[in-house]
């Protein structure tokens, strides 16, 4: 499968701070990417070299499988929409006015914009003036203007920031639908990963310009066992078993915290507390929600960074 982004090491120091180290992106064709990191990680500094609005200190990006120059950058870009920071737009301005100036800007039909606003539910509001639009509507009126010209990637920056419950709804839904309707390739932005949950196929988690990881949400859930309680009749009988083999033998009213393993090794313990007439009644295996794998992915680096 072709990738419509791909960057290799691309770095960016703002002085003598890195803010961007060595991101190696690979966004395949057709997929929603969740590109997540918690605020000043380097996301959108990053979406931003990727649109060219800033310039990379070293490494490269790709983008529909040509490297970007200075001499195919505007022909690259226009194949590309994007939404970076807040949504933008006239206030005193419909939706429909606004995305005529955009469509003459970006040099695209006016009969397109029917389309666009379909896609974004804003067929019905197209007259109201902007400024009495929710954030909400705002954010899928940027998103309409992103897509004008039937762009091949769509880059958005935190489109779900400061929307409400519903507004988060109705927007996962039209992120997640994006590839199929419009054939778009998105990666899109958050500080949240359970937010991204529900529409994206990939994400990239990335802290302090690093990335931690990149890779499926199935494979991210591999990272998701947690501790496992252990409840058995006779306590006693199974510390000294836990603790030769160095296990921690934290315990409350018979339930002893035991850290996540391989099956394979559960299964001697439990066997070797059986043998033993502790009487294992209980097994309860934990798993991490996808936010908290994240905060430990984000922490952990953090702990090294600080070793
Ligand atoms: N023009 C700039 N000059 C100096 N430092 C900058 C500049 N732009 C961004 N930074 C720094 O780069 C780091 C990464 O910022 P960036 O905005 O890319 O992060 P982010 O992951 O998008 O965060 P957020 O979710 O808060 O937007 C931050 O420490 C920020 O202060």
């Amino acid at each position: 499968m072709q990738n419509m982004i791909e960057t290799k090491d691309l770095c960016k120091m703002y002085g003598n701070h890195t803010v961007v180290d060595h991101l190696n992106l690979c966004v395949p064709k057709g997929c929603v990417y969740g590109f997540i990191g918690p605020n000043g990680a380097g996301k959108s500094t990053s979406m931003k070299m990727l649109l060219g609005l800033v310039h990379s200190t070293s490494g490269s990006v790709r983008l529909m499988g040509q490297e970007m120059t200075e001499q195919n950058r505007i022909r690259l870009l226009r194949h590309t929409g994007s939404l970076i920071e807040s949504p933008s737009g006239y206030l005193h301005l419909t939706a429909q006015e606004n995305l005529q100036i955009i469509a003459d800007l970006k040099d695209v039909k006016h009969t397109e914009i029917a389309h666009v606003l379909d896609v974004v539910h804003l067929t019905q509001d197209k007259d109201k003036k902007v400024g009495q639009y929710s954030l909400g509507m705002k954010q899928r009126l940027g998103i309409a203007m992103a897509l004008l010209g039937n762009p091949e990637i769509l880059i958005l920056d935190e489109p779900t920031n400061g929307l409400d419950p519903a507004g988060m709804q109705e927007m996962r839904a039209l992120i997640a639908g994006m590839p199929e309707k419009t054939g778009a390739t998105v990666l899109i932005s958050s500080h949240l990963l359970g937010e991204m949950e529900q529409m994206v196929n990939r994400v990239g988690i990335i802290n302090h310009g690093k990335t931690l990881f990149d890779g499926s949400l199935q494979e991210l859930r591999k990272h998701s066992q947690g501790d496992l309680n252990l409840r058995v009749l006779d306590v006693l009988k199974a510390m000294p078993i836990l603790r030769e083999k160095g296990l921690p033998t934290v315990q409350k009213d018979g339930v002893l915290t035991l850290p996540p393993m391989p099956d394979f090794r559960l299964a001697e313990i439990v066997q070797e507390l059986a043998d033993s007439g502790a009487g294992v009644v209980e097994l309860i295996r934990h798993t991490k929600s996808l936010e908290d794998i994240f905060l430990s992915l984000t922490q952990s680096a953090q702990e090294v960074r600080e070793k």
